[in-house]
């Protein structure tokens, strides 16, 4: 699905991915964490055919990913961390849009929204202007929007962060069970316990470099330590256990 082949990017005279090489399969559930700084939007954004690498390449789906590669981002999503929707839009014309962009038929479109929309408690607030929801509302429209169309394969930047524990929750499940129908997740996070609770597989980056990639029980004969938490710390240079 995914293969990542000596990334680079450098901004100026810093590099902020170094290097980088792994692959990600079919219905894998990946989990790229790192602290603050260390390269994971650079990497996401190249990967999603927004932001040009300075050297190396993403191949999705067996072919190279550029800007202009318009057939490849339509298999694919990205809620960024910051969802950028529409503010003038109310949420029905923002996923009427959506569903034009990727040229949905009708029915599918109306079944899944339903079904998203349930999933999210965002029924009641289609009709209200973007630029008047919260943080979370937002943030939940934009995965809406994200999984309407069932992407082959669905990047998510920090897709927990402002969702209450309720969305939360149902999130962590459809994604679980999304990845088994053979589809692709690829999301960051800080949220290490959620890495932990749902990824089959996770890439740890710092400082724009791959510090280590596995199976949680891989990382774990890595490094010492019980939890994801321990590992991280210990391979990030943080308050590391030893
Ligand atoms: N447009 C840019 N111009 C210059 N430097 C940039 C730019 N975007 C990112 N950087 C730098 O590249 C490095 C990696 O940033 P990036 O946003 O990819 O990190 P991140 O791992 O996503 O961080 P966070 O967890 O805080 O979101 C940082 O040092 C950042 O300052």
């Amino acid at each position: 699905m995914i293969k990542v082949n000596r990334l680079n990017k450098n901004y100026s005279a810093h590099n902020a991915v170094t290097d980088l090489d792994f692959e990600v399969g079919d219905g894998e559930l990946f989990a790229f964490i790192g602290p603050n700084g260390s390269g994971k939007s650079t990497t996401i954004r190249m990967m999603t055919g927004l932001l040009e690498p300075s050297s190396g390449s993403v191949e999705l789906f067996g072919e190279e990913m550029r800007l202009d590669k318009m057939a490849l981002k339509q298999r694919i999503s990205y809620v960024p961390d910051t969802p950028d929707l529409i503010g003038r839009l109310n949420g029905h014309e923002y996923l009427n849009f959506i569903a034009s962009a990727y040229r949905m038929e009708q029915s599918a479109f109306m079944e899944r929204k339903q079904e998203l929309l349930a999933l999210f408690d965002l029924e009641g607030a289609l009709g209200t202007l973007i630029e008047e929801y919260s943080h979370g509302m937002k943030q939940k429209l934009a995965l809406v929007g994200a999984l309407i169309h069932q992407p082959d394969i669905l990047f998510l930047d920090e897709p927990t962060v402002g969702l209450d524990p309720k969305s939360n929750r149902n999130l962590k499940q459809y994604l679980i069970e999304y990845v088994k129908s053979g589809k692709t997740v690829f999301l960051t996070t800080h949220n290490l316990s959620l890495a932990e609770e749902i990824a089959t597989d996770i890439l740890i980056i710092y400082d724009g470099k791959k510090r280590a990639h596995g199976s949680l029980e891989a990382l774990k004969q890595e490094a010492v330590g019980v939890t994801l938490e321990d590992i991280f710390l210990e391979l990030t240079d943080g308050e590391g256990v030893r």
